[in-house]
């Protein structure tokens, strides 16, 4: 699904390497985990795949099933069928979180050719996507995140991600600032998209989200690069003895 070749990657305005040579293959069907210390290029990762500015791809390569997205405008990522949920989602006052899935959505199908969905249509999808994250209605008539929790901007994001059910989910720290039951609902929300056709990939520091959502591989990243890979063991490794075992192995 998502195959990333020796990516290198600066920051355009500093000429300051981060990425330094990923290389990263995951397969549709499976629940990959990138776990690191601090300023390894987690995120780093997550904002290339999607095109975000600022950054400069100096070598390498990322294509989604078979095509150059690192070529692709950010929207023709999403239409492609990539997602990240962010890890500091932003607040857009004046329009309506309704108003923005459905636009995502229609925006999204009218790029494959399908039609719009009606209103109505819409609100049924969204009604039910929202009971099972315990998002309350009323969130769903504010505008975009403004005003909304720590926690429930992070629902937020995976309610957009049920909805717009891309082909592969990034999930950029989604776990930091949910209690434990808003973690298990968000690992619910996950688990109940994982299918063959579809593929994750789960960025976090903490192995209690691992427990929810099940990876298959763990990777941890280190100075731009992903160092190990293993089982879900590695995750739990991580969690009893921190990084300083893994660094001194590969340094
Ligand atoms: N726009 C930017 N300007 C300056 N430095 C940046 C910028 N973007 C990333 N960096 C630097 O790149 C490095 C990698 O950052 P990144 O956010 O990708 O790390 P991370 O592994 O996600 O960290 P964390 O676990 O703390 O979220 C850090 O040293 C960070 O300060």
């Amino acid at each position: 699904m998502l195959e990333i070749k020796n990516l290198h990657v600066e920051l355009e305005e500093e000429d300051k390497a981060i990425l330094k040579g990923v290389d990263l293959s995951v397969e549709a069907g499976r629940v990959h985990a990138i776990m690191g210390p601090n300023g390894s290029g987690k995120s780093t990762l997550s904002y290339v795949l999607s095109g975000r500015d600022g950054y400069e791809v100096t070598d390498g390569s990322a294509m989604l099933e078979g095509d150059d997205i690192l070529g692709m405008e950010p929207e023709e990522r999403a239409a492609a069928g990539l997602f990240l949920a962010f890890q500091y989602p932003v607040e857009i006052p004046g329009v309506g979180n309704m108003t923005f899935m459905r636009t995502a959505l229609n925006a999204q199908r009218k790029a494959r050719g399908e039609d719009e969905i009606s209103a109505s249509d819409f609100l049924k999808l969204v009604r039910a996507k929202a009971t099972e994250l315990q998002i309350d209605a009323d969130m769903l008539k504010r505008p975009v995140n403004v005003g909304f929790s720590g926690g429930e901007k992070k629902r937020n994001e995976i309610l957009q991600m049920a909805i717009l059910e891309p082909k592969m989910c990034i999930l950029d720290e989604t776990d930091s600032g949910l209690d434990v039951d808003a973690m298990k609902l968000v690992a619910e929300g996950v688990n109940a998209l994982r299918s063959q056709g579809r593929a994750f990939l789960v960025i976090t520091h903490y192995q209690r989200l691992l427990d929810h959502i099940k990876p298959d591989v763990v990777h941890i990243m280190v100075d731009g690069r992903i160092v190990k890979s293993g089982g879900p063991e590695l995750a739990q490794e991580v969690e009893k003895n921190g990084y300083a075992d893994i660094m001194a192995e590969v340094a």
